[in-house]
């Protein structure tokens, strides 16, 4: 008898599972196949499931995700919904609707994650923050972050950390890894300007320091967390200990400041000559102190919140968070566009030498860096095609009308930059590296191939646009422009004869996208 009771408890509760599956499975399934319900006009949809496809086939590539998925979906209407990590979003690749995004602050706001999810990493890493706050908050920061920034970089700001990656190259040249090269590159660049730190990345050490910023700027963008941020709640494992690092980190931080606070008290106010060759945290620090004693103003005279030392180490953080990848990975993409056009990278040598001359230790002047600025068509046209950042978000605060729809309040809004960098409406041949597209003048007749559109506002954003547009894109311009210079001029590169970048790059998929397993020949071209 008691066998029987039990064969059908047994069964009873195999059957309660099974079906408690089904209905989540079935409510999963639901949620990716069927958008909510809104009154928006009618905008289109794409399929989660064809999304999360080609997301995650087996060689990913974003090009393919926009050229298979996106570009589309979107061509006909520029707008349609979208998933992404778990949530249904507009997506659009029209200049004139991304134009309405930029400019438009008050209503496209940013998504303020310290607020939304406060315990996730990315909101216990940097709190309120320039890049998260809107409003007063924002403009509080932006005064602050802003003044920081209104300065030049000499070219001897780079020298010594391009004389040890032209080392490191020429030691590990056959198949360098790239995008680690990169990234010990600008994280001791950063390093220096942002806060007079040496990471030694380049000197191939891995200190603690290294590996303690890495940690906290991967753990940032870990896509388990992305989809089920309540995981963060209860970090264990290698979550609790990136965790525990960024307590580390923002300890070093906190101590750095307490430093550079005392520095600045015992001396006058920073001069116009130090000021170019001070680090950003040191400027901070001095607009900080200036408007615990002064305030700060908005444009109209009206009192902004005071920023807090918290703050001002959340921003920190930021720089790194936000210009640290973004820079390694935008110029991985650079050498690898080089790497499968020899006669662009011949170009860009020869532009090179016309200024510097070829002995092998030549390295520009300021005068002379400024004579390079020809090198920015190379760049450009590298990220128009493979923009680093994929997207730029925001919520609305009211309902919005984009062309015959309308939005409603709350929803989020992004611009696909993939989507319209390479809208072949903007870019014919989007596919195509022509970095004459940006040779300035621009003219109307330059063949089937070009396009004049390059110079036609809000079609080439991958710094996003208008007053919230990257702080550190001058910089980011700067050190690809004297990065390129000296590889061009002192190395030759090509892609080994396997490299699936011959045909089709390999990259991420979404959020910051980088090369996957991109792998150079680089030959000197002097001898030592
Ligand atoms: C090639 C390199 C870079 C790219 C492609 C890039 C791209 C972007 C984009 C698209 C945004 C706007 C995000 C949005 O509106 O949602 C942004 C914002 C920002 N970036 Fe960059 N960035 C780069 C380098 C840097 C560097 C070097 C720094 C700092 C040293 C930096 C600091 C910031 C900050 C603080 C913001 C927030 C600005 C604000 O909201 O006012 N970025 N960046």
């Amino acid at each position: 008898m008691s066998i029987i009771v039990q064969t059908l408890y047994e069964v009873q509760s195999t059957k309660a599972l099974l079906l408690t599956v089904i209905v989540l499975a079935g409510a999963i399934l639901h949620r990716l196949l069927v958008p909510p319900k809104v009154n928006d006009g009618g905008v289109k949809h794409i399929s989660a499931l064809k999304t999360l496809y080609w997301t995650f086939k087996s060689s990913p590539s974003r090009l393919d995700l926009c050229n298979k998925v996106d570009i589309p979906a979107l061509q006909e209407t520029g707008i349609v919904r979208s998933w992404l990590w778990g949530r249904w979003m507009y997506k659009i690749n029209n200049a004139d609707y991304a134009r309405q995004l930029y400019l438009k602050t008050s209503v496209y706001q940013k998504i303020e994650l310290h607020n939304l999810i406060p315990y996730v990493f990315r909101a216990v890493a940097a709190g309120g923050n320039l890049m998260t706050e809107n409003g007063d908050r924002f403009k509080a920061h932006r005064s602050i972050v802003g003044a920081s920034f209104r300065r030049t970089w000499p070219a001897s700001t780079f020298r010594t950390h391009l004389g040890k990656l032209e080392n490191m190259i020429r030691r590990n040249g056959r198949g360098l890894d790239v995008l680690n090269a990169c990234r010990r590159a600008t994280l001791d660049v950063l390093g220096q300007i942002i806060m007079g730190t040496d990471f030694g990345g380049l000197d191939n050490v891995d200190g603690e320091l290294l590996e303690i910023c890495w940690d906290v700027v991967d753990a940032g963008i870990e896509p388990l967390y992305l989809v089920f941020p309540i995981l963060d709640k209860y970090p264990v494992g290698k979550r609790a200990r990136s965790f525990a690092n960024l307590k580390k980190f923002h300890a070093f931080i906190e101590q750095t400041i307490a430093i550079k606070r005392a520095e600045l008290a015992a001396s006058e106010k920073l001069g116009d000559i130090e000021r170019n060759n001070a680090d950003l945290l040191t400027l901070m620090i001095e607009a900080h102190e200036q408007t615990k004693i002064h305030g700060a103003f908005d444009e109209n005279g009206k009192q902004l919140p005071t920023m807090t030392s918290e703050e001002l180490r959340n921003n920190t953080i930021i720089f790194f968070v936000a210009g640290h990848d973004a820079t390694a990975y935008s110029l991985s993409h650079l050498i690898a566009e080089l790497a499968r056009h020899p006669d662009k990278q011949q170009q860009a040598r020869e532009l090179v030498i016309g200024v510097l001359g070829d002995t092998s230790d030549a390295y520009p002047t300021d005068e002379q860096l400024n004579k390079l600025a020809g090198l920015d068509m190379f760049i450009k046209e590298s990220m128009r095609k493979n923009s680093t950042v994929s997207d730029v978000r925001r919520q609305l605060t009211e309902p919005v009308s984009l062309g015959p729809y309308t939005l409603p309040k709350g929803a989020w809004v992004m611009v696909d930059l993939w989507a319209l960098q390479n809208n072949p409406i903007y870019y014919p041949n989007p596919d195509k590296y022509i970095p004459e597209r940006f040779q300035e003048p621009f003219s109307k007749d330059d063949g089937a191939d070009l396009t004049a559109n390059a110079n036609v506002p809000f079609t080439w954003t991958p710094f996003s646009e208008g007053s919230r547009k990257c702080i550190g894109h001058k910089f980011a311009m700067l050190t690809q422009r004297i990065v390129l210079a000296l590889l061009v001029h002192r190395f030759t590169w090509t892609l080994p004869d396997d490299s699936p970048f011959a045909t089709k790059p390999l990259t991420t998929t979404s959020g910051l996208i980088s090369p996957i397993d991109l792998k150079v020949n680089f030959v000197p071209r002097h001898a030592r």
